[in-house]
This record gives structure tokens, sequence and C-alpha cells, in this order.
């Protein structure tokens, strides 16, 4: 394939911004579901999937740890691009042979051989596609297609979509329980426009004023973020964000927190405070998550995530030099 004819669109092109300098994100593009209604374009099928990831990414983070929690590693294979994004071509993948720093996690694309990026794909998928080149995206490998590229849906396809393929503790694991629904529902919203997109809203400020009212509503919102989990953590005896069982708000609100001190309090410019030092109570619930729940560790690269911010954003850190603190990315559990 031909590659090279492809348009250029920059992952931080000027459409990104409204007339006042605040970011403003698209909406994705590709929405289909993987069902098990009878009948199904997409069923849930052992092997049949792939997921392209980043994992530097705070957006598939979300599907790596909803993927592992759910037990889907043997039903739902995966890809991680190259930590490096490109300002003019998006993600890439390793070449065939490349020596690639942290081998583990960056490969070629197993499923189309001399495929160079995650343009590749979505032209692959729609020769007229016209939005922009993210991960993650959901891949199906018998037709060949994509099945949907945004996160927040993707995670909900693995809650349970796949059951009938699991065994019964994998099955019983419900992220999105019927008696929290409303309250996840609400949640998601006030984390992702203050928290996910809201250090982004800091970083890509193009005005003073533009950061200085991002900034603001960051912290005033870890201010309200404190005070739930400082109750959760003490009056409802649990340490995740709901009490004794982790759901979606946990895996919601964690990508962003985990890469917080390492990447946004310098590059986005989120300095008013770190989480280790003034967020006792966000600090406690995320060292929990990342230290004992796997499905959070292991999923969490801090040198895809440092590699990839300070080296990609060179509009923000034009020599492309990753700072060594803090020292270290996260603290001990106790
Ligand atoms: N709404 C998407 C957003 C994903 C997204 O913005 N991903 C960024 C990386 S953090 C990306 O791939 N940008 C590259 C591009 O737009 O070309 C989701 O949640 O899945």
């Amino acid at each position: 394939m031909a590659i090279q004819t492809f348009q250029k669109t920059n992952p931080l092109g000027p459409e990104l911004w409204n007339a006042k300098g605040e970011l403003v994100r698209p909406p994705t593009v590709f929405r289909n579901f993987i069902s098990r209604e009878p009948g199904a374009r997409f069923p849930p099928e052992k092997g049949r999937y792939h997921l392209y990831v980043s994992y530097a990414c705070p957006w598939a983070h979300r599907t790596l740890i909803a993927r592992k929690l759910k037990g889907l590693e043997d039903i739902i294979s995966v890809t991680s691009v190259h930590y490096h994004m490109s300002l003019t071509d998006s993600w890439r993948f390793a070449r065939e042979g490349e020596d690639v720093e942290w081998p583990e996690l960056t490969t070629p694309d197993p499923l189309h051989k001399g495929f160079y990026g995650t343009k590749a794909l979505y032209f692959h998928a729609d020769p007229d596609y016209k939005a922009r080149f993210s991960v993650p995206i959901l891949w199906d490998k018998k037709l060949d297609t994509i099945v949907n590229n945004e996160s927040s849906e993707i995670i909900r396809m693995f809650y349970t979509e796949f059951d009938d393929l699991l065994p019964p503790e994998k099955r019983n694991v419900d992220l999105y329980p019927e008696a929290l629904r409303a309250q996840i529902d609400e949640t998601n919203v006030y984390t992702y426009d203050n928290v996910n997109n809201g250090v982004y809203k800091c970083g890509l400020a193009k005005t003073q004023e533009a950061y200085h009212s991002a900034v603001n509503n960051l912290f005033a919102s870890l201010d309200r973020i404190e005070a739930h989990l400082k109750s959760s953590q003490t009056d409802k005896n649990g340490p995740y964000y709901f009490g004794s069982e982790i759901t979606e708000a946990d895996i919601r609100l964690y990508v962003t927190i985990v890469r917080f001190d390492t990447v946004y309090v310098s590059l986005f410019k989120t300095n008013r405070g770190m989480i280790r030092h003034d967020y006792p109570y966000i600090d406690r619930w995320a060292r929990n998550l990342y230290w004992k729940v796997p499905a959070f560790r292991e999923t969490t690269s801090f040198e895809h995530i440092k590699g990839h911010y300070f080296r990609s954003l060179t509009m923000l850190n034009p020599e492309g030099i990753v700072p060594e603190g803090p020292v270290p990315h996260i603290l001990p559990v106790d």
C-alpha cells in the first residue's frame, strides 16, 4: 500500500482550538459495537479482535486496564505503537528488525505487513477517512476493518460482550454495576471534562487567559476529588473510588493521575501542586491501584509515558529532553 501518498494531518492541528485559544476535542468516527445479539456484524469471538494502543496515551490506557481486569488477554490481542508520535504522521509501528527501546512493548503491526502506522490502518478501513489517526483502535481481523476508536465505548464492550467466553470469576467482574451506574455516569462527565481533558486544556492553552482558567478549574476539581476519596477511604471503607469494588470511575481517573507528577506538572504547567505532596487521599488511592492491582501496574509504562510526551510534543519541549524525576515515578504503597 502506498502510504507515502497519504494526506498530512497534524495530531495537534489548528482545528483543535477555538477562537479563545481553548482546546476543543473533535468526536471520534468509528462507533460500531461488538455485540452478543444474534445477527450482530461484530459478534464476540476468541482471537477475532485486535487492540492497537499506545502505552503513553491515557485514553488507550483505559482499554488496556479494562482488558486485563476482565481477563481478555487470550481473547483480544494487542499491539502498541512506538512511543514517539510524529506531529505530521501521527503514531508509527516499529519497523521489521528495528532496534527499538523497550522492544517488549514496541513491535511491527502483526496483522498488516508493511503498514507504517495508524494512518495506514485508518485509510485501509476507509480510503476517504478525514479525521484523526488516534489510538486506541479496536480492529476486526475477520472483516479487516476498524470496529471502534472511542475508548469509552471499547471498554464498555469489554465489560459484558465477551462474558460467554470467560470463566465465572472474570464474568463476575462488573466494572459498571447497576446500583452505581448513575453515579459512575455523572463522575465520568466530571472526570473527563475537568481532569482527563483538563490537563490537556492547561498544557495546550494558546493564551494566558485560557491557561489560567484551565488551571484554576483543574485544581478546584482535584480538591473536590480529594474530598471524595477521603470519604471513600474513611467512611466507606474502600480503597476504590466508590468503596470496596473497582469500577469504571477508577479506570478513568487513574490514567490521568498516574501521569500527573511525571509529565503534566512540568510539560503541561499544572504545577500548582503535585499529587504526592498535596493530595494525600488521591495519592493513596493511585498507589493502591498501581501496587496492588496488576491490571493497573502492568499496563503502566513510565518509559513510554515520559518518552512520548517529552519527545513528541516538541512545540512545548523543543529539545526533546526527558526529565529524570520525579524519583521514584510513583511512591511505594505505604
Ligand atoms: N476520543 C478518543 C481520544 C483518543 C486520543 O486523543 N488519542 C491521542 C493520543 S493520547 C492520539 O492518538 N492522537 C494522535 C492523533 O490524533 O493523530 C478516545 O478516547 O479513544
